[in-house]
């Protein structure tokens, strides 16, 4: 295997990286990138989480069985966390905003922060560059996406992931950040698309656990990932994604991963709707996150204001919004008009 961080020199990596969001997926970022050779700061609000992670090198809320195999320094100072050389702010996308807005005003200009929540936020129908833009605009903004379970990560197991910034040097320096033996960022210049894919699977992926959950069968479950698949294109593109980044890693290798694999939370959320379980339960607070299920609305109000259809997403939205029991919602699906599969049905903007 080769080793691309023992070879780096200083001037093509960011050595002192502050990680924000001490879960599942901030926490195996963390690691990742101590294992990278950086220098790690991970802050959280837990101060029981945190210091479970310094002390026992475990976070069995989060990433249970897992033993870490880096130590991690970790802070509940935000004024400290701010202080770093690149920053991966790794929190929910409904709460990203308000991480942004509270590091706001200690963040140096120009310093990169890499986003990796895969969400829309609900009411304003920001993409996460978006709230960035808004809340720290002195920053460069980037996107870490792609097919990756933090347990994955956190053991050390081989992933690919995608690291898009509009600067094309900048987006090689971020992977050189970041790339460890067991994990391989692709550069990109493609910020919505990559942005999209991690948001818009999280979707399709309740869609297909709520299939299988159901007993649909394997056939429904190819039909929906592939239809889900086109109408997730369909969207990204008409808001600027480059179609090449939707069939790589950060569009169809997380669907690939998401849609099928009970280890995706947003898949398990769906297959236990489709079991028949309530949804209060899978909503209620303390309920692992499920991140489609914020974003399936905020895509179809952006789908409804530039013309687009996404029957898939519809279905998951009305379902979780009890207009539709899952029975209805496949009766709907399956008596759409018939069309050619090429066809790209639109409506008008609303
Ligand atoms: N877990 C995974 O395998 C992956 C997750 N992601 C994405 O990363 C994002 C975060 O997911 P996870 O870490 O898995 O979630 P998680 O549920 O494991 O952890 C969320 C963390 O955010 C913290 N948090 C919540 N609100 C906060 C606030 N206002 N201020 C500070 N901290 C706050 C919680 O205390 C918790 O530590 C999501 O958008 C998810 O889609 C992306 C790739 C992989
Ligand atoms: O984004 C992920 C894998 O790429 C994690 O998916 P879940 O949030 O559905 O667990």
């Amino acid at each position: 295997m080769s080793k691309p961080v023992a070879t780096l020199s200083a001037s093509n990596v960011f050595q002192r990286i502050s990680v924000l969001g001490a879960g599942a997926w901030g926490t195996a970022l963390a690691l990742n990138a101590a294992r990278a050779g950086r220098d790690v700061v991970l802050w959280g609000r837990n101060a029981e989480s945190l210091d479970s992670i310094s002390t026992k090198r475990q976070l069995p809320a989060y990433l249970p069985g897992i033993t870490f195999d880096q130590p991690l320094e970790t802070t509940t100072d935000i004024t400290e966390a701010a202080d770093a050389d690149c920053i991966l702010l790794v929190a929910p996308a409904q709460m990203t905003a308000s991480i942004a807005e509270t590091i706001g005003l200690y963040v140096r200009k120009g310093t990169p922060v890499v986003l990796a929540a895969k969400g829309l936020e609900k009411g304003t129908q920001r993409m996460m560059s978006e709230v960035l833009a808004d809340y720290l605009p002195q920053a460069t903004p980037a996107i870490l996406s792609g097919p990756s379970f933090a347990a994955d990560v956190a053991r050390g197991l081989p992933t690919a992931v995608t690291i898009a910034t509009p600067s094309a040097p900048l987006a090689d320096k971020l992977c050189a950040t970041l790339s460890s033996q067991s994990f391989r960022p692709y550069a990109s210049t493609d910020m919505i698309g990559v942005q999209l894919g991690g948001a818009l699977k999280n979707i399709l992926a309740i869609a297909c656990g709520i299939v299988l959950g159901k007993q649909l069968g394997a056939s429904a479950h190819a039909a929906l990932m592939t239809r889900g698949f086109a109408e997730m294109q369909r969207l990204a593109l008409k808001l600027g994604a480059r179609s090449d980044t939707l069939m790589g890693l950060s569009g169809f290798g997380d669907v690939a991963l998401s849609c099928s694999n009970h280890q995706s939370r947003n898949f398990a959320f769906g297959f236990a709707l489709g079991e028949g379980k309530a949804l209060s339960d899978l909503m209620a607070p303390g309920a692992k996150l499920s991140e489609g299920a914020y974003s399936a609305r905020v895509a179809c109000e952006l789908a409804n204001a530039h013309g687009v259809e996404l029957p898939v997403a519809q279905a998951v939205a009305d379902v979780l919004e009890q207009k539709d029991s899952i029975d209805e919602a496949v009766t709907k699906l399956m008596s759409r008009p018939l069309r050619a599969e090429s066809e790209v049905p639109s409506k008008p903007n609303s």
